[in-house]
């Protein structure tokens, strides 16, 4: 029976940590560090993540804003907001949250961004520094992963790691991370993808297995080897007849992977919490590396 890495756990404990660098920084008569958040249109799960976000920040004792767009806006306007942002000299980092509507072309946005604030750690600038293995913000979610194998001393040098999907923002990042020099590295990664012959080739012989791919239930517990660990990036909302009328599916079939893994993220309570402490990471970071702060 797998024991539980929870990422709920953890990400109380940075967040704590990160609270007490902000009391100090406080008590050095010092403004907070600032993130903002800029959501476009009205996608219910995107509004929740981004309201979580907010949430956290005030927790950290952080300020936070955020910038509201109707899905109408032109890309000229909101290229014209990040401008502003990057400008502004009490804004530390932002976000936009993603996906974007289909006038609004990502890549654009994306580039638009001063890497310096690019606290999702998506612009090219930084995503090159990562896979270069120099200093930068790593993507929330792939960091929130490293952070808790980290913290759980799960042991990945030499081990063989599957990926499944290869998203820009969680499977492409992770592959590279993962066969990184440094620690929690050092496996050999196999990225799986849509046009993988065959996925359980590859995951019934993996150590590490972590899923991002967002198909409820997809990894069964006959597609991994005993005392793997698994990693769910997954979270996908299912409509059922509960007062939410949703639930929170994984990727990852728990009941029968929790039984032959070694370790295993829940969810909810396990990738997703861990992705918004990273955040709140990597705003202090860029709080600190500031131009305007030394
Ligand atoms: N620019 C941008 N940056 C992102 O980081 C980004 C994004 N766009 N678009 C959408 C995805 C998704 N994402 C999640 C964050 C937290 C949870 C999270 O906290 N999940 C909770 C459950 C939350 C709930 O109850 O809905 C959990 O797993 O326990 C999930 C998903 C960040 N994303």
């Amino acid at each position: 029976m797998a024991e539980i890495l929870d990422g709920l756990k953890v990400s109380k404990e940075i967040k704590a940590e990160i609270k007490v660098e902000v009391e100090k920084i406080l008590e050095g008569k010092r403004r907070a560090p600032h993130l903002v958040a800029i959501l476009v249109g009205n996608n219910g799960a995107s509004k929740a993540y981004v309201n979580s976000k907010v949430k956290d920040c005030e927790e950290v004792g952080f300020r936070s804003s955020l910038l509201k767009f109707p899905s109408t806006v032109s890309e000229s306007e909101l290229l014209e907001k990040i401008d502003e942002l990057n400008k502004s000299k009490d804004v530390d980092g932002f976000i936009v949250q993603l996906p974007l509507p289909d006038q609004i072309d990502q890549e654009k946005i994306i580039l638009a961004i001063d890497p310096r604030k690019d606290v999702d750690g998506f612009h090219p600038e930084n995503f090159g520094k990562m896979a270069l293995e120099m200093d930068t913000f790593l993507p929330a979610t792939p960091f929130g992963i490293l952070t808790l194998l980290e913290r759980y001393n799960i042991e990945t040098k030499g081990k063989d790691c599957v990926i499944i999907g290869r998203s820009k923002i969680v499977g492409r990042p992770m592959s590279i991370l993962m066969g990184r020099k440094d620690f929690p590295g050092n496996s050999t990664v196999t990225l799986t993808h849509s046009y993988t012959k065959d996925i359980e080739e590859y995951t019934k012989k993996a150590d590490i297995v972590i899923t991002a791919l967002g198909d409820p239930h997809f990894l069964k517990g006959d597609m991994i080897k005993d005392g793997a660990v698994i990693v769910d990036v997954g979270i996908t909302r299912v409509d059922d007849d509960s007062a939410k009328g949703y639930y929170l599916a994984g990727d990852v079939d728990f009941d029968s992977c929790a039984a032959k893994a070694s370790w295993i993220t829940p969810v909810p309570g396990g990738v997703g919490p861990m992705t918004r402490a990273m955040l709140m990471k990597n705003t202090i970071i860029a709080y600190k590396t500031s131009v305007y702060n030394d």
